[in-house]
C-alpha cells in the first residue's frame, strides 16, 4: 500500500514538473514570437546607423562622445539620436559609459565603440557596412516578399525566381543594367572576401604551394585576387575572371590581369582555379558545367580551390562543435535561404552534395579544410 502511495507521489511530481515545463515553454514562445514580428528592425536600424555614419563619427572623434556631440556631428536632433543609440546599446552594438567629468555639457552618458560597431565603419579592412547595405537594399529585400508564392509556383511553372519576380530580371542581368547596384554588390562581396582570404592565408597557406598562376572564377571586384597574390609572392600571375560589366570596374593590381567572359563557356588557363561563393549561386547541373570548364582550364597537376559553406543535415552532426563553430554553421543556413531568394536554384551544400558535383565534373580526389574564423570551408579538388 505504502509502495503504491510512493509510486503515486512520484507520478504526481512528474506531472507537475511536465506542466511547469509546458508553462515555461509557452511563456518563452510568447516572448520569442516578437523576435520574428520585429525581426527586420535590427537590420533596418543598423542600416540607418551606417547611413548616418555613427560608427565613423565616433571613430573620427577619437574618444567617447556625448549625445550632444554625436547628434550635432550627425546633424540630427539629440532626441532621435538618443532613441537610436538606446536601441543599439541594448543590442550591444555600441556601449555606454558614464561621464563623471563635469564640463560645459554637464555630466552624462558617453557612447563608445565595440568590436561590433567598428564593423559598421564605412571603409577599412574589417568593414562589413556594404554587405549590410546591399542585403538591406530594395532590390535584395523585394524578393523575400515573393518567396512563398514562388516556391508554390515552382511546381507548375519553373520560369521565374523570387528575384526575377520582384525585379523583372535575374540578379546578374540586374547588376549589369544597374551600375549603382553592381558597385554595391561587388563591395558587399569584397567585405566577405577581405575577412575570408585573410583567414585562408592564415590557416591554409600551404594550399597555394607550387601554384604559379591562378584564375579567380567569378572573382567579383578583384579583392580576393589582390590579397591572394600579395599573400603568395610566388604566384606569378593572377587572372581575375568575371562577367564583363564586373571586371570593367574591378580593382587594378600588380601581377593580376582582368578577363571578362562567361564561365559557362570557358575559363582562362592557369595552374589553379579559385571559386569563392560562386558555386552556391547555381544548381547542380550548372555547377558541374562550371567545374568541367575549370578542369579544362587547369593542367593535370592543377587543382580547383572552392571556398563555400559545408552545411550539416542534422543537429547530431554538430555534436562536439565549439560555440563559435556552431554559430558559423548557423550562418550557412541563413545563406541557404538567401540563395533561395536571390538566385536561380542556388543552395548551400552538405559534404555529400559537394562530393556529388565534384565527381560528376571529373574530380576524383578532394579534401576539405575548415578555415579558422570564417563561415566558409575550403575544398581542394584534383583531376587525378
Ligand atoms: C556571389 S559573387 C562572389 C564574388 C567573389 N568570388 C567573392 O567571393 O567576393 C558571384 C560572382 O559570380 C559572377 N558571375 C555570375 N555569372 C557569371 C558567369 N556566367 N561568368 C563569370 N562570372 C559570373 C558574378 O558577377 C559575381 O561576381
Amino acid at each position: 500500500m505504502a509502495k503504491m502511495q510512493e509510486g503515486g507521489d512520484h507520478h504526481d511530481e512528474l506531472t507537475c514538473r511536465a506542466k511547469e515545463e509546458d508553462e515555461q515553454e509557452e511563456e518563452r514562445a510568447r516572448i520569442d514570437i516578437y523576435k520574428y514580428v520585429f525581426g527586420f528592425v535590427e537590420m533596418a536600424v543598423v542600416k540607418c546607423a551606417i547611413e548616418l555614419g555613427i560608427a565613423d563619427t565616433i571613430e573620427c572623434h577619437g574618444r567617447p562622445m556625448s549625445l550632444k556631440e554625436l547628434s550635432s556631428a550627425l546633424g540630427c536632433t539629440p532626441h532621435n539620436i538618443h532613441r537610436i543609440m538606446r536601441f543599439l546599446v541594448n543590442r550591444r552594438i555600441f556601449k555606454e559609459i558614464k561621464n563623471d567629468i563635469v564640463n560645459d555639457e554637464g555630466a552624462g552618458t558617453l557612447y563608445v565603440q565595440t568590436s561590433l560597431s567598428r564593423l559598421l565603419i564605412k571603409s577599412g579592412e574589417r568593414s562589413m557596412a556594404s554587405f549590410v547595405l546591399m542585403e538591406s537594399s530594395k532590390p535584395m529585400l523585394a524578393p523575400w516578399h515573393c518567396l512563398s508564392s514562388r516556391l508554390k509556383a515552382e511546381v507548375i511553372d519553373n520560369s521565374l525566381t523570387p528575384f526575377e519576380e520582384a525585379n523583372g530580371q535575374d540578379l546578374w542581368s540586374y547588376t549589369a543594367a544597374n551600375p549603382g547596384h553592381n558597385q554595391l554588390f561587388n563591395e558587399a562581396m569584397a567585405c566577405n572576401a577581405r575577412v575570408t582570404v585573410a583567414a585562408i592565408l592564415d590557416s591554409c597557406l600551404e594550399v597555394f604551394d607550387g601554384v604559379g598562376s591562378i584564375v579567380d572564377v567569378g572573382g567579383g571586384n578583384g579583392t580576393a585576387m589582390q590579397l591572394l597574390v600579395k599573400g603568395c609572392p610566388w604566384i606569378k600571375e593572377g587572372i581575375l575572371f568575371d562577367l564583363p560589366h564586373v571586371v570593367s570596374v574591378a580593382l587594378k593590381s600588380d601581377r593580376v590581369v582582368h578577363v571578362g567572359g562567361d564561365m559557362f563557356e570557358s575559363v582562362p588557363k592557369a595552374d589553379a582555379a579559385f571559386l569563392m561563393w560562386v558555386l552556391h549561386d547555381w544548381e547542380d547541373k550548372d555547377c558541374i558545367q562550371i567545374l568541367k570548364n575549370c578542369r579544362e582550364a587547369i593542367s593535370e597537376k592543377g587543382k580547383v580551390i572552392i571556398v563555400e559553406s559545408v552545411i550539416e543535415n542534422n543537429k547530431e552532426q554538430n555534436n562536439g562543435m565549439k560555440k563559435d563553430e556552431l554559430e558559423f554553421k548557423d550562418v550557412g543556413l541563413f545563406l541557404d535561404m538567401v540563395m533561395m531568394a536571390h538566385t536561380n536554384k542556388g543552395k548551400e551544400r552538405t559534404l555529400d552534395q559537394w562530393v556529388y558535383v565534384l565527381h560528376q565534373a571529373g574530380f576524383t580526389r578532394y579534401n576539405v579544410r575548415s578555415i579558422k574564423g570564417a563561415i566558409s570551408s575550403l575544398i581542394e579538388a584534383f583531376p587525378i
